[in-house]
């Protein structure tokens, strides 16, 4: 069994009597410890994926499965234990508190769960020991990111699910965060997932999954990712 597993998952849509069919059979997997790169044009499902996959949405049929547990199904209320226990999210807008600093919003995420790290470790992990006391609007885009990554790894989550992650960041400062979830992955062996539109980060990924209208087009295997820093777009 792999650590997370969708099979044949659909998720329908409906507004009044219009159908709209946002996943139409959608089947892979992940293993512990990769980096995953969900890639595709607009409109192709990748949001809602990320959403079932991090407990924010059920699907209509189908089963997912994240370390052998069926979160397809899974309650509310299972759900909501999911959502604060076992995924870390990282959103394109990196959705800090405004009046916290950037050690507090770390120890904000780590304060609800069961087993957080250090909220000053994570934070130095990501290259802002010397920045913790600052607000958020004293930071860069970058370092706000950065403070969402540690946020989101306090957790000590499962799965750490990114969308768009660079996608409001300067072309060098993107690629940084690139880098620092591929090492991240690495060296602290959670299991990532980025979703994206951009072809480009499908070469830093261990396992590329292209989707297109709902379903999974193709799933490959990378033997020898690229690392961030050289990947160009
Ligand atoms: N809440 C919703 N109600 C109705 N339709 C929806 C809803 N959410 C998504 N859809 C539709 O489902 C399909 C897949 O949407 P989704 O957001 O998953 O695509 P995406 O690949 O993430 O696109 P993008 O790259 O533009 O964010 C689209 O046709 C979208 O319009």
């Amino acid at each position: 069994m792999s650590f997370v597993e969708f099979e044949d998952v659909r998720k329908v849509y409906r507004t009044g009597e219009v159908e709209v069919r946002a996943l139409d059979g959608m089947s892979f997997s992940i293993e512990r410890g990769e980096l995953a790169v969900i890639v595709g044009p607009s409109g192709a499902g990748k949001t809602t994926v990320l959403n079932l996959l991090g407990g924010m949405d059920s699907c209509t049929s189908g089963t997912i499965r994240l370390d052998g547990r069926l979160v397809s199904a899974m309650d509310e209320r299972a759900l909501t234990q999911y959502r604060r226990h076992d995924v870390g999210f990282v959103f394109q807008f990196y959705n800090l508190v405004q009046n916290l600093t950037a050690l507090e919003n770390v120890e904000l995420a780590s304060q609800i769960c069961r087993d957080p790290l250090p909220a000053a470790d994570v934070l130095a992990q990501v290259g802002l020991a010397d920045r913790r006391d600052n607000f958020p609007a004293q930071l860069s885009g970058g370092e706000q990111q950065r403070v969402a990554i540690a946020r989101a790894l306090a957790k000590n989550p499962k799965l750490l699910l990114c969308d768009e992650p660079t996608g409001a960041l300067d072309y060098r400062t993107g690629k940084q965060i690139l880098g620092l979830l591929q090492t991240t992955c690495r060296n602290t062996g959670h299991t990532v997932v980025i979703v994206t539109h951009n072809l480009a980060f499908t070469q830093i990924a261990d396992r590329v999954i292209r989707v297109r209208e709902g379903r999974a087009a193709s799933v490959k295997t990378n033997l020898h990712p690229a690392d961030a820093q050289t990947v160009e777009w």
